[in-house]
């Protein structure tokens, strides 16, 4: 799946002018409000038409300025569930699915509307019209008629805020598979980075109408100052585990990341072998030279010390323990342990100081980060730019 498209756009004051691409994998769609999120995906999904400018999905032609071309959202193969549902209101929502199933070639049908209609829990509003549905129940059947509609692109308009935060945790492995199993991409518009780093660390930032920048996070971090514009506050780190075995009476779920074991707190609903993110505050990691025994903290991580980098009052020690953590520390404990680069050192990490990303939620703050080597925290709800860290490249 290839998305090609450089368009513009002018609606009352807003300016919109956007050259992307979007290849076969999932991307968030990052701005604040008002950015031109919502318009962006009504361009692809067909709801609103550009004033000049070309849209193309492999190759296929969707909006054509010069040549005169507008394919009608219907036929456009993509799924697209927005904040505003087109769909007919007084239709029931067993005829929009079945309708929307119907329409896809047989060939093409990845899901049958039953499958769907229990995963997204609408058994009960089946004989309703869609006008009387609450607006996330709208959102499942949007959802469920866009994936009948075996689209080659999903466009997501803050769809888990949409939906109810009870749906994501199944959602997002749905979303994910998508991509794995049926190579369908999602284009997931958000204001908030956790949302969209739960499904993807691929972003494009938008502001005013215009991409900022895209890339993973990490490539997108390198701009400076946009780490101010996406909010992050501090330095955290993210680490893929992979759930071994839950310990009741040691109260830890055991994992291990980068083949390293973690002890986690304990959440017995995670299946043995199951994948999850965690996050780790790099101020929440301390450093020592030896291994200690004696001591309540459960994770000494071995690791070498690659480099040491001054960060306003702090110091940020990049430790590789087969993957990287970022430790900060103050510069007396770094001058009385008298630490180099290429130093051994073991990384102490409290169980109950690892978050689990799935949770974030359920924080009073919204932590949010990157995946690979670059890691950070963020505030949403309204970022002090005095304490903005940067971690540069
Ligand atoms: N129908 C319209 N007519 C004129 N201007 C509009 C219309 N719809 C949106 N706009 C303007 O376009 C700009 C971008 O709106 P858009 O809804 O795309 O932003 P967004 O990034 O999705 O915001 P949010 O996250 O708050 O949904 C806004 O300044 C808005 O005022």
């Amino acid at each position: 799946m290839l998305l090609e498209m450089n368009v513009k756009l002018r609606r009352g004051h807003f300016d919109l002018s956007t050259q992307l691409s979007v290849g076969d994998i999932s991307v968030g769609l990052f701005g604040q409000s008002g950015a031109g999120k919502s318009t962006l995906l009504g361009l692809i999904a067909g709801t609103i038409q550009p004033q000049s400018g070309h849209i193309a999905l492999d190759g296929k032609i969707l909006f054509d300025s010069r040549k005169g071309i507008v394919m009608p959202r219907e036929q456009r193969p993509i799924g697209a569930v927005l904040q505003i549902d087109c769909a007919d209101a007084t239709e029931t929502v067993r005829d929009n699915l079945t309708a929307a199933y119907y329409r896809t070639l047989k060939q093409r049908r990845l899901f049958k509307p039953d499958h769907l209609i229990n995963l997204l829990e609408l058994g009960t509003n089946l004989d309703q019209p869609i006008e009387r549905l609450s607006v996330g129940e709208r959102q499942r059947v949007a959802l469920a008629r866009s994936l009948l509609k075996s689209p080659k692109l999903l466009l997501l308009d803050e769809t888990f805020a949409a939906i109810g935060h009870g749906y994501r945790s199944q959602l997002l492995p749905i979303l994910k598979r998508l991509q794995d199993e049926f190579g369908l991409p999602v284009l997931y518009a958000s204001q908030s980075l956790g949302e969209i780093l739960e499904l993807t660390d691929q972003l494009i930032v938008l502001e005013h109408g215009q991409v900022l920048r895209s890339g993973s996070l990490r490539e997108v971090a390198k701009q400076q100052g946009i780490l101010r514009y996406l909010g992050i506050r501090q330095i955290d780190n993210i680490l893929p585990v992979s759930i071994r075995s839950h310990d009741y009476q040691a109260g830890c779920s055991m994992g291990d990341s980068f083949g390293l074991p973690l002890a986690l707190p304990l959440r017995p609903q995670f299946a043995i072998g199951s994948q999850s993110q965690v996050s780790i505050r790099a101020n929440d990691i301390a450093l020592s030279r030896a291994y200690i025994d004696g001591i309540s903290i459960q994770n000494q991580l071995k690791g070498r010390i690659c480099a040491i980098i001054p960060s306003g009052e702090s110091l940020i020690v990049q430790v590789d323990c087969g993957g990287t953590l970022l430790v900060e520390i103050t510069p007396g404990a770094c001058q009385s342990m008298a630490l180099r680069e290429g130093d051994v050192v073991y990384c102490l990490i409290k169980t109950h100081a690892i978050v689990y990303l799935a949770e974030l939620d359920t924080l009073p703050y919204q932590r949010i980060v990157s995946h690979g080597d670059g890691y950070y925290y963020l505030n949403n709800a309204g970022v002090d730019t005095n304490s903005v860290l940067e971690y540069r490249y």
